[in-house]
């Protein structure tokens, strides 16, 4: 029984392979049954008997498929490698757009008129050779035609449909024209009706566009990789309200495991899967979110029982979505449909077409996970207009259908039966035509006998039917599993390609860029920073200078000032002797206030140098960076006075100017006095030496008796004198002890000090601000410059990145392209 692998039961269908449908001869010389280009093939008629099938052509077909399967296996792992590689690389990519932010490519605008108008003509030419090709054109196969059986109504129908198809195909390929070089990473935002341009965004939202298409394509290759990974393959059953899919489906099993009825009774898609990957256990596993489903999560689904089935299948109520059924095919390895060692099938029998149920078939028939839809329709009622539109549909996305003309039985014509459901499927399908000795199966799926342990043999034609299946899902699993893995991959490595390309140009463009702009900014740099140092030493000799040349001249002046300080009482009114102590009030007064006048008009003095020296130290910054405003405010020095008054004690000796312990003097004073009463002035010394004479000459005793007299007349002189001279004596004795005090106190010293402290203070300020604008201008600069050579380096890093990309895409999008997914044996 191992030959027998792809043949069911052994029975004489193999030969069926190499053989073609032929027409009959009568329809071959007809020109509108195939149209342009009239197909070689010839059918097998109903009444010709197959040949046998003999041990060696078994025998092949168990070689081809050990072939198919190892090739298949070769290129699944091939592909597999590929998948993880490339995911890699955008997980990469990802994280290198996290922290350097990946440059988007740049989008065409719009089209110009001219580029519109090639691209339209690119479109139309596209379309024209459509219209040429042998067979009849996309376009034509849209037309009336009356004179088959479709009715006036359908044939509207779809001509409105193909205008619009057409219509589409062009807008959309104008539109596609200028869209970015992408594929799968393309960032297209829609804004309403229109497509925004993307490169209009902030870069921040490009990355993040960019990061959540790269992580959706890195979920899509995981979903790919796991599709390219399981073994099986799905096989959708669907076709016209009771054409008998599910009676289809249980005569493929060779089991009564789906319910049939006279009666639409399918209202659910239902999976029949083999019971080993339910752990050997039969059961049903009723599903409300496909998606979320998973076996090993008892929450994910409810379990029903197989005799319990019939109620839920039936039930146009039920809130699930799929029902999973696992069944034991009863059936040796070799012969099982669900469980054979080279591929395990999983069958969908889905709820017959009609308005409401077409789109979800639609939606379920093109999903990636389905590898062959195979198509029922009823030989007595032909094609409805769900199952065309599912048809013409599903011909589009999967070009091959696998078609099945079930209750074949119940047809007595059953050539002209044949032809007019062949005419139909070259208009709906034309690739399931030019195949269609594999793919279209006239069978009466009633007839197949299912009861357990029958040892009937199939009928011939449902055998074959099922060969052929077999085949076609071996050879469409390349397709329908491989292809869009490896067209996925093509895509992806063609953006990654593309984006590396941009990337690549865009960091060598900014290296160069930011190199340039370094090199540009190296000489003003340099004066900068000398500018810095140089300014630094010009400031504080500039500050010191003018310091110093302050307190000097404040210490010359003060010092001038109270050498000179009698004259600050020259002017002074004398009130009279009884006003003597006011007078010397007030010439302590005039002295303290002349000396504080002239530290006020030093502290003018000052604030006019140092506001001078102020602007030279702001011309010395203005001139290496430019404005900035001036800080310090010179009428801010010397608010608070601190000039101290000199404080000179008045005491009464303050008011005779004698020498008492000089007794010369006092007599000289006494006869000054003398002279003075006398009324005349004669001077000291020629008192002393007449009152000398008169005693040489009258000698001493008389001279004594003159004494006492003299005496007294001498005595009233000095205090005569004393008075008189009392306002010089005061002038003289304060101005002294004026004189004294600041000496003693170092007015002089302290003030001046104090004058170039304040300069010193307010030039300091002014030379903080200038080096404090001069480092910050340095600073600046430095951080630009520390910006620009990160730049180059994140430059340089992407340039290095990118180019791996690169070489890594290029080597990876010719092994891609290496794995053949088009041709595959026919078995
Ligand atoms: N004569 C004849 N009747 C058949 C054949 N296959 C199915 N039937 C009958 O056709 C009717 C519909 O069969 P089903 O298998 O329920 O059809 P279905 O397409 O699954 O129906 P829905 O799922 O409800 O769309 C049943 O009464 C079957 O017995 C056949 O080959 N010959």
């Amino acid at each position: 029984m191992a030959a027998q692998y792809l043949g069911a039961k052994g029975t004489s269908t193999s030969s069926f392979t190499n053989q073609k449908i032929r027409l009959p001869e009568d329809q071959l010389s007809s020109p509108d049954y195939f149209g342009v280009g009239k197909r070689s093939e010839v059918w097998n008629r109903h009444s010709e008997q197959p040949s046998k099938t003999t041990p060696s052509s078994v025998q092949q077909h168990r070689l081809n498929a050990q072939q198919e399967q190892q090739i298949f296996a070769d290129k699944s792992t091939r592909l597999l490698d590929l998948l993880t590689k490339t995911s890699s690389a955008i997980k990469d990519l990802r994280e290198f757009n996290g922290h350097h932010m990946v440059y988007y490519p740049k989008v065409k605008d719009s089209p110009s008129g001219n580029e519109h108008a090639t691209i339209q003509r690119q479109a139309l030419e596209r379309s024209q050779t459509l219209i040429n090709m042998p067979i009849e054109s996309e376009l034509q196969r849209h037309m009336p035609k009356r004179s088959n059986s479709l009715s006036g109504l359908q044939e509207d129908q779809e001509e409105v449909k193909a205008a619009t198809e057409a219509h589409r195909i062009l807008t959309s390929e104008v539109a596609n024209a200028f869209r970015s070089k992408l594929n799968v990473l393309n960032l297209d935002v829609k804004v309403g009706h229109h497509i925004a341009d993307v490169n209009n965004l902030a870069q921040e939202s490009i990355t993040a566009l960019l990061d959540d298409r790269l992580a959706q394509s890195i979920a899509h290759i995981e979903k790919i990789h796991k599709r390219v990974a399981d073994t099986s393959s799905k096989v959708l059953v669907t076709g016209d309200l009771n054409a008998g899919k599910s009676t289809f489906v249980n005569a493929l099993l060779k089991r009564e495991i789906l319910p049939s009825d006279q009666q639409p009774c399918t209202s659910t898609f239902c999976e029949v899967l083999d019971a080993t990957l339910n752990d050997g256990v039969e059961q049903a596993h009723a599903v409300k979110d496909v998606a979320a489903y998973n076996r090993a999560d008892a929450s994910t689904y409810e379990v029903i029982e197989l005799r319990h089935l019939y109620k839920t299948v039936i039930d146009e109520t039920s809130p699930y979505k799929m029902l999973k059924i696992y069944t034991t095919d009863r059936r040796q390895t070799e012969e099982s449909l669900l469980h054979n060692g080279v591929v395990d099938i999983a069958l969908i029998d889905s709820p017959g077409l009609n308005t409401d149920s077409l789109k979800t078939t639609a939606v379920f028939a093109r999903q990636e996970e389905i590898d062959v839809v195979v198509f029922v329709v009823s030989a007595e009622n032909h094609f409805t207009l769900s199952g065309k539109e599912f048809l013409w549909n599903a011909a589009n996305e999967k070009a091959h259908i696998f078609i099945v003309v079930n209750r074949f039985d119940s047809i007595r014509d059953k050539d002209r039966c044949k032809r007019l459901i062949l005419e139909q499927i070259r208009q709906l399908s034309p690739a399931t035509y030019a195949d269609a000795d594999d793919l279209v199966h006239f069978v009466s799926a009633g007839s197949v006998d299912l009861e357990e342990g029958s040892h009937k043999l199939d009928p011939e034609e449902f055998a074959r039917l099922e060969e052929r299946l077999r085949a076609f899902v071996l050879e469409n699993r390349v397709k329908s599993k491989l292809s869009p893995a490896k067209n996925y991959l093509l895509n992806i490595l063609s953006d990654l390609h593309v984006i590396s390309e941009s990337n690549h140009d865009e960091a060598s463009k900014d290296l160069k860029r930011v190199e340039s702009q370094l090199q540009a900014d190296q000489p003003a740099y340099e004066r900068l920073m000398s500018a810095r140092d140089r300014i630094f030493d010009q400031i504080e000799k500039l500050a010191e200078d003018s310091v110093r040349s302050l307190q000097t001249f404040a210490h010359t002046r003060l010092d001038a000032t109270v050498d000179q300080i009698e004259g600050a009482i020259s002017n002074l009114e004398y009130p009279g002797l009884f006003l003597i102590w006011q007078y010397a009030q007030d010439v302590v007064d005039s002295m303290a206030h002349t000396l504080q006048k002239e530290v006020k008009a030093l502290e003018s003095h000052a604030k006019e140098t140092t506001s001078t020296t102020v602007d030279e130290i702001h011309q010395l910054g203005t001139s290496e960076i430019g404005e900035y405003p001036r800080t310090v405010d010179v009428d801010s020095m010397f608010l608070k006075s601190r000039d101290r008054r000199i404080f000179v004690e008045i005491e009464a000796t303050d008011f005779f100017d004698i020498d008492f312990n000089d007794k010369f003097s006092i007599l000289s004073m006494s006869l000054g006095a003398v002279t003075m009463v006398g009324g005349r002035v004669m001077g000291v010394q020629n008192v002393v030496s007449s009152i000398w004479n008169v005693s040489n000459v009258v000698g001493v005793n008389t001279v004594r008796r003159w004494m006492v007299p003299a005496m007294s007349v001498a005595g009233v002189g000095l205090v005569v004198y004393v008075v008189s001279d009392m306002r010089h004596a005061v002038e003289r004795k304060l101005s002294r002890k004026f004189k004294a005090a600041v000496k003693d106190s170092n007015h002089n010293e302290g003030q001046s000090y104090r004058i170039a402290r304040a300069s010193r203070k307010t030039l300091r300020i002014e030379g903080w601000e200038l080096q404090n604008q001069i480092q910050k201008a340095v600073d600046n600069k430095e951080k630009m410059r520390g910006e620009m050579v990160q730049k180059a380096q994140l430059s340089e890093e992407a340039m290095k990145y990118f180019s791996g990309v690169l070489n890594q895409t290029h080597e990876m999008r010719s092994k891609v392209e290496s794995v053949n997914t088009e041709e595959v044996a026919k078995l």
